[in-house]
């Protein structure tokens, strides 16, 4: 039994795109699925691709037949996306979206709610440095957490469908506050590329300064900094914009550790850059026995 009639897809980049596929393979995430992208190339492409059954740039008619509208779009956008969509949803209908930062998202889309839609904010803790209907996966979310902010205008049955709808896409689900989510992304993901932007930026201004080759040699460690440094720059300054407050902090704490561990280096303090390093160690081990890395 599927979960909803009419999914529609707002935004089928990789993530949008990564849901319609899983929706497409499995056949009971919703009977009909309607991608809408503001982009006329994305639309034909997702009809090319056949993820959908519809791909349109017509937004208003396309959410006029949603029992499930999927907003796929950058943090920045969701606001202005919301206000278009929510008055053409028809009534009793569910809102959610997959932004990266919850607390502005909320903020943005709430003005536009409607007491007749249920509306479920929810975050999928997976994805890729590649963007577009190109980039999705039917497996991405397989063993990854997603997690969800539900409110006061989030219905049981909302949230019962929209924990199912994640659950066939082979999530583990985990529920918690807005500002708790955008706490623990700040510091588990946003923080984590603001390092790989600015490491990648400091190498290369380095290798122009001294003419130098120093990028030719940049092999394994470097080189994973490079994965992530090469995501979406405009999916990437929204999080960064939209998530300030809680990024700032974490970067504030970052940057005294960094400072602690060159205060012991030039200390010949071998005890704490050991236990540092033993610290990184058990972390990464602890997600490998999750099944995260
Ligand atoms: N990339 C990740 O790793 C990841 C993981 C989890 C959540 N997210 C969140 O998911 C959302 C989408 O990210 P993505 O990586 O799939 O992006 P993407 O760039 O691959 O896809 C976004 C799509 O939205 C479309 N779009 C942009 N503005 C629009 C508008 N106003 N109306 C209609 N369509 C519009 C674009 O044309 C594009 O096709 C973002 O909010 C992001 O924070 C991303
Ligand atoms: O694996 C990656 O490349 C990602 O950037 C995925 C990642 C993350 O930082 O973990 C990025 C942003 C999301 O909101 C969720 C997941």
């Amino acid at each position: 039994m599927p979960v909803f009639g009419t999914l529609v897809v707002v935004g089928p980049g990789l993530i949008g795109s990564s849901v319609l596929r899983r929706a497409k393979a499995r056949g009971d995430l919703a009977q009909r699925l309607i991608a809408v992208d503001s982009s006329e190339q994305v639309c034909a492409r997702v009809r090319e691709l056949g993820i959908a059954d519809e791909a349109t740039t017509d937004i208003t008619t396309a959410v006029a037949q949603a029992d499930c509208v999927m907003l796929c779009v950058p943090v920045g956008a969701m606001g202005a996306v919301a206000a278009t969509v929510v008055p053409a949803m028809k009534s009793g209908a569910v809102l959610t979206d997959v932004g990266s930062t919850k607390v502005s998202v909320i903020e943005a889309i709430t003005p536009s709610l409607r007491a007749d839609i249920a509306y479920v904010p929810a975050h999928p803790m997976a994805g890729t440095e590649f963007s577009g209907p190109d980039a999705g996966l039917a497996n991405l979310f397989e063993d990854r957490w997603c997690l969800l902010t539900p409110l006061a205008c989030t219905t049981a049955q909302s949230l019962h469908d929209i924990r199912s709808l994640w659950e066939r896409c082979g999530a583990r689900l985990r529920e918690m506050t807005p500002s708790h989510h955008d706490r623990v992304c700040a510091i588990v993901s946003h923080l984590p590329h603001l390092l790989a932007f600015t490491i990648c930026g400091t190498a290369d201004h380095l290798a122009a300064e001294t003419r130098s080759e120093v990028l030719d040699f940049a092999a394994s460690g470097f080189r994973d900094f490079t994965r992530i440094a090469a995501s979406d720059p405009i999916m990437w300054r929204d999080i960064f914009l939209a998530n300030k407050t809680a990024l700032l902090e974490m970067l504030g704490r970052f940057m005294e550790d960094a400072k602690a561990m060159g205060r012991a280096i030039e200390e010949d303090d071998t005890a704490y850059i050991v236990s540092r390093i033993e610290e990184g160690r058990a972390i990464r081990k602890s997600l490998q026995e999750n099944r995260q890395a």
